[in-house]
């Protein structure tokens, strides 16, 4: 068997085309919304995301807003760049760029944005929301973080079921799998989910029971084909630099090895897979905020 591609590239396109439509629908209406990025350091792998964020943006028709700090700020400066973002009226909704420094209280920068103008969905009140089960149609609707609608999307577009299937997610971190989690034991939803990590007794046995196995835990290769139940969607989140090419390009590994495409039925590419659906859901966030405030 050689897995069909869960392809993040025509998916995320597909939806920025969708997002185009209602963007030109807002123009009618006097309205651009506005991405704010705030990116604090040199770290090329943070700086080329977010560099992707904006060229998104351009392509749909919402306005950039891009602020930088250098990896010396301080809590404070960054705390008073977050509040610069909350107070400007171009800024519809802005994200930090993850991860920050060492050194810096990350959760501490994440509490003070403003959760009407948090495009990432991760202050406490979203998640909280998220927890809630707040439903999306309403006014106070949450924006769904990034990565974890990206996957449900990806799974969705290309026909794959998610309701009653065994999912297991390996890693529990603030913007994949912790959310994921929640996200896909939503009523509508309706997945059991396993959630693992780096303390997981047998890893390998909670993976050979999913229908659906999403690694994020930026160990190269981790995931093995003898885990993957014949058949299963794996989707592949975490990337790892492991190295430079002759030309001097970042060579990446994601967490799935590429012999796993044998058994699985759907194997997402990384780079091509969940990394543009991530950005696309990003967008749609930002779309989707404006609309709400436009009524
Ligand atoms: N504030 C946030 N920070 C981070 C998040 C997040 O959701 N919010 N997630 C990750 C990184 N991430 C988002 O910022 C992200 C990762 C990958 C991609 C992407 O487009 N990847 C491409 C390859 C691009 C490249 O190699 O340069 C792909 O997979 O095809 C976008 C966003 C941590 N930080």
């Amino acid at each position: 068997m050689t897995a069909q591609k869960l392809d993040g590239v025509a998916t995320a396109a597909a939806i920025k085309d969708e997002l185009r439509v209602r963007v030109a629908a807002l123009a009618e209406r006097g309205i651009v919304p506005g991405l704010g990025t705030l990116l604090v350091g040199d770290d090329p792998a943070s700086r080329s995301y977010v560099t992707g964020k904006h060229r998104d943006c351009a392509e749909v028709g919402v306005a950039s807003i891009s602020v930088e700090l250098p990896a010396t700020a301080t809590q404070e400066e960054i705390a008073d760049a977050v509040r610069g973002m909350n107070a400007d009226p171009a800024v519809t909704g802005f994200i930090v760029q993850l991860p920050l420094p060492k050194g810096v209280d990350e959760n501490a920068i994440l509490e003070l944005v403003d959760p009407a103008k948090d495009a990432d969905g991760l202050h406490p009140t979203n998640l909280g929301r998220l927890v809630l089960g707040v439903d999306p149609r309403t006014a106070v609707a949450a924006p769904l973080p990034c990565t974890p609608a990206g996957i449900i999307e990806l799974l969705t577009r290309h026909g794959v079921e998610i309701a009653g299937k065994h999912v297991t997610v390996i890693g529990r971190g603030i913007t994949v799998g912790r959310p994921l989690g929640l996200l896909l034991t939503r009523k509508g939803t309706d997945a059991t989910v396993t959630l693992t990590h780096s303390r997981t007794p047998d890893l390998a046995a909670e993976v050979s029971r999913a229908d659906i196995v999403v690694a994020a835990v930026g160990q190269p290769h981790l995931v093995q084909s003898e885990w993957i139940k014949p058949g299963a969607a794996v989707l592949d989140v975490g990337v790892t630099r492991v190295g430079t090419t002759e030309s001097g390009k970042a060579k990446l590994a994601g967490d799935v090895d590429p012999a796993v495409a044998e058994v699985a039925g759907w194997l997402s590419p990384n780079p091509g897979g969940v990394g543009p659906m991530t950005r696309a859901l990003l967008v749609a966030n930002v779309v989707e905020t404006a609309e709400r405030l436009a009524g």
